[in-house]
């Protein structure tokens, strides 16, 4: 039989997608599973791509499947399945064959398999892929991780299977080891800070201006074909126009209002706070994800409280849409823009050199946050300003005059209206903060030195300085 050209293991909704766009492109794969029987299922289910689908009912069935020197995808659930597949493909796999570990591992992980392969004569990648179900079938995004060398070997495979963002695909080389992931992982983040500031303006509309969700779902279409042009602004518009079957509400009404994680956003939040990065819109969105968890607390809380006596926004509808636009669209940026931090200091900490200018391109087709706004980080970044921070750059310095005054008056309305808002008012707080030329932190300071006599510097001198606290009443 034709030996396959690459053999994909893990026939989830990312695998068995992936899988069915590498066929689509003209590859022959080998596929397993651990559940053995949805081998042959997936294949059954693979129309006119069945015939390039070989199906194997093992790991050395797979391993004899592919044509060497073989690329093998591992898209399970990250963590311990990942170690136990590398182990347990250890013994199949022969020199110069290449691991890929695609879905959405922890990069320290990856960074610790790579260290574990080396030697073995096996070529590892971690290779984050973003787009959710649709994305891995059509176009994904895909951020990889490992050595130059190995990314050649399978660049004409990724750049195939990947989006397109006008012609140019949305796959690339990041860097060694763990950058693949590490970028996935901050795609993640600020993945989480945007749906929580589109869900606190959706709280505005339905709580703020008794807007239903079918009023709702109008207004983030009319948003999507503007500035805030994005598939999270689509697919939130899609969301709010569903019918529930059974009940014949809107879907969203019918949703229970906790929301579920499974570790990126959280791992963005820590590599911030080991790095020193300020990502405080992210943090804040993690933290509404705990929050919405506790579900019975919050009733009891409310209960104890009583309900937030909301006031309803006042103000003509026309001029307070336009508003909120704004406002995520600057609570958007400052997200966007602590997520690039992030990279950098995780690029310097960790000698990858991240290609800010590729990764905004590539993220601008295909992965879950892709945005109209991307294309122009992307340019921001080619062209020089933004490396510190997004925030610096020329072009955002005045899309952001223009829209934080708008971000200010959301919040401030939120907070009077009784509102939660933390997200928003946390991007708000970081651009405030980030944009003082003179802070608050000689107080602090002076804090520290009067009981810990930790010293302070003086302004326009050198050295380090005690202030005169023995003498202070
Ligand atoms: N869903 C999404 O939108 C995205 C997911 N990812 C990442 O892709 C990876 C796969 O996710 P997804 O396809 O959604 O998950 P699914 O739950 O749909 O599929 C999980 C797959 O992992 C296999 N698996 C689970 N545990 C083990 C194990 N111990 N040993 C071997 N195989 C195992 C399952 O096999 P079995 O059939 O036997 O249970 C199944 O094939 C994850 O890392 C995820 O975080 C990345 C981007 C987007
Ligand atoms: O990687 C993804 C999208 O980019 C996955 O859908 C991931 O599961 C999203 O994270 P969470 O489940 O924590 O919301």
């Amino acid at each position: 039989m034709e030996k396959a050209e690459i053999g994909l293991i893990g026939l989830g909704t990312m695998g068995s997608n992936l899988a069915l766009n590498i066929a689509e492109k003209g590859h022959r794969i080998a596929v397993f599973n651990r559940t053995v029987s949805r081998v042959d299922e997936f294949k059954a289910n693979a129309g006119e791509l069945a015939d390039r689908i070989v199906p194997c009912h093992s790991l050395a069935e797979l391993a004899e499947a592919i044509r060497p020197p073989r690329p093998v995808i591992i898209m399970v659930l990250a963590g311990k399945p990942v170690d136990e597949q590398i182990a347990a493909l250890r013994g199949e796999l022969e020199a110069n064959d290449i691991l890929i570990d695609a879905g959405n591992a922890n990069f320290h992980d990856t960074v610790r398999r790579f260290r574990e392969l080396e030697g073995s004569g096996l070529t590892f990648i971690g290779m984050g892929v973003s787009g959710g179900e649709e994305g891995a079938r059509h176009g994904p995004s895909i951020m990889v991780g490992g050595t130059e060398e190995s990314w050649k070997r399978v660049e004409g495979v990724l750049t195939a299977i990947s989006a397109k963002f006008k012609g140019e695909p949305c796959a690339a080389w990041l860097g060694p080891d763990g950058a693949g992931h590490f970028v996935k992982t901050i795609h993640n983040g600020i993945e989480y800070a945007d749906m929580q500031m589109i869900a606190e303006i959706y709280g505005i509309l339905r709580d703020g201006l008794s807007m239903g969700a079918k009023e709702i779902a109008p207004v983030f279409g009319t948003w999507n074909k503007g500035r805030l042009n994005s598939y999270l602004i689509e697919i939130t518009a899609k969301v709010l126009a569903a019918d529930d079957a059974k009940t014949g509400k809107p879907v969203v009404d019918v949703i229970l209002d906790r929301a579920g994680q499974k570790g990126t956003g959280k791992w963005s939040v820590i590599e911030a706070q080991q790095l020193g990065i300020p990502a405080t819109a992210i943090e804040a969105a993690v933290a509404a994800r705990v929050l919405s968890s506790l579900k019975d607390e919050r009733q009891a809380a409310e209960k104890a409280y009583g309900a937030l006596a909301v006031e309803k926004i006042d103000a003509p509808r026309d001029a307070l849409l336009k508003d909120l636009e704004l406002a995520l669209f600057a609570g958007k940026i400052a997200a966007y823009a602590q997520g690039f931090a992030v990279m950098a200091g995780a690029s310097n900490e960790f000698g990858w050199k991240l290609p800010m200018p590729t990764i905004a391109k590539i993220w601008r087709a295909g992965c879950i946050i892709r945005s109209e706004m991307l294309d122009t980080m992307a340019e921001a970044f080619s062209s020089g300003g933004a490396e510190k921070n997004l925030l610096m750059a020329p072009a955002f310095v005045t899309l952001m005059k223009g829209a934080h005054p708008s971000l200010r008056r959301i919040v401030a309305r939120a907070a009077e209206a009784g509102l939660p808002v933390p997200a928003l008012s946390s991007a708000l707080g970081y651009f405030d903060a980030y944009r003082q030329g003179r802070g608050t932190s000689n107080l602090i300071q002076g804090q520290r030195d009067f009981f810990g006599a930790h010293g302070f510097e003086r302004i326009g001198e050198q050295g380090a300085f005690h202030g005169p606290w023995n003498s202070a009443d």
